[in-house]
């Protein structure tokens, strides 16, 4: 894993961990290039925003990053290692994900979602709950104490008992995050998470998301609501028709006219534009 060394603003030079970084990725689906020769790199404790007209290949991307797509050509670094096979080794290895169209098991209580995604972290094995023994039900107390804890800090206290599809929707988005969480990750990707969300709900995501990231995790977003990205995001990513449009801040990507009209569309092509 590589640090890079950077001087802030109060003039402080300070080691960032490059967390995950994306070389040369290019995913192909038959003829189509939806993603095409991209980098991206992360940086622990900083959020990044992944922005870009419908069918930019945003998702297509993400998937790439999170290891559901092995990419047609070019490499996606973890913590330095390239990204294992299985998504429950990326879990384990650091990464969690929520997704656009929220996944939580409807059926079980708030707390037990965040007890399931607790599980990739305990030890027992299937013979030792079978038994029951003295080192599951340790565990599973730990498991019970840390998804409470959990539930507490994404703002859900006292609501570990209720059903997950009792929820409203904008507990339903924070307890996936709660969910994502109790995997211990070092970085938490987010798709879409305002995705339906009246305004009280979107500015409390952005609290939340603020709170996570404060606490050391990288973070990275992809997002329809520009007003919340740039808000949010430490850097930005734009890609248009599967190139990288533009990198920078969020103000320098906000101001950047190519962006705008890859939005809008310019006046000679109207029909090349998106709305977002
Ligand atoms: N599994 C697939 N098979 C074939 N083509 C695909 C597949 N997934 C995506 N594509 C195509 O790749 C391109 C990029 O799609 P992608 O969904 O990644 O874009 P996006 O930026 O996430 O769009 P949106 O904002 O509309 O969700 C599109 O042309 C899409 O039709």
């Amino acid at each position: 894993m590589s640090t890079e060394t950077v001087v802030e603003p109060t003039g402080h030079t300070v080691g960032r961990e490059t967390i995950l970084a994306a070389r040369n990725v290019t995913m192909r689906f038959g003829g189509l290039v939806a993603v095409d020769n991209v980098d991206f790199t992360v940086h622990s404790g900083e959020i990044v925003g992944l922005i870009g007209p419908n069918g930019a290949g945003k998702t297509t991307f993400f998937n790439c990053l999170t290891g559901l797509y092995k990419p047609t050509s070019g490499e996606v670094r973890f913590m330095g290692e390239v990204l294992p096979p299985k998504p429950r080794e990326v879990v384990v290895a650091g990464m969690a994900r929520t997704f656009q169209n929220i996944r939580l098991f409807p059926n079980m209580t708030a707390l037990e979602n965040v007890m399931v995604g607790r599980y990739c972290r305990t030890s027992s094995m299937a013979f030792t709950s079978i038994l029951h023994g003295p080192k599951f039900r340790r565990e599973e107390a730990e498991t019970r104490e840390r998804a409470a804890e959990l539930l507490e800090y994404v703002g859900m206290k006292g609501q570990g008992g209720h059903l997950a599809r009792n929820l409203p929707y904008g507990d339903q988005r924070r307890l996936e995050v709660a969910r994502a969480l109790a995997t211990d990750p070092k970085l938490l990707l987010l798709d879409e998470p305002t995705a339906g969300m009246n305004p009280q709900e979107t500015r409390q995501a952005e609290e939340l998301i603020f709170k996570i990231r404060d606490s050391g995790l990288a973070i990275v977003v992809i997002e329809h609501d520009m007003r919340f990205i740039f808000n949010l995001c430490d850097r930005v990513l734009c890609l248009v028709r599967g190139k990288t449009l533009i990198e920078g801040t969020a103000a320098e990507v906000q101001s950047d006219p190519r962006v705008i009209e890859a939005y809008i569309g310019s006046p000679e092509n109207e029909e090349g534009g998106a709305h977002a």
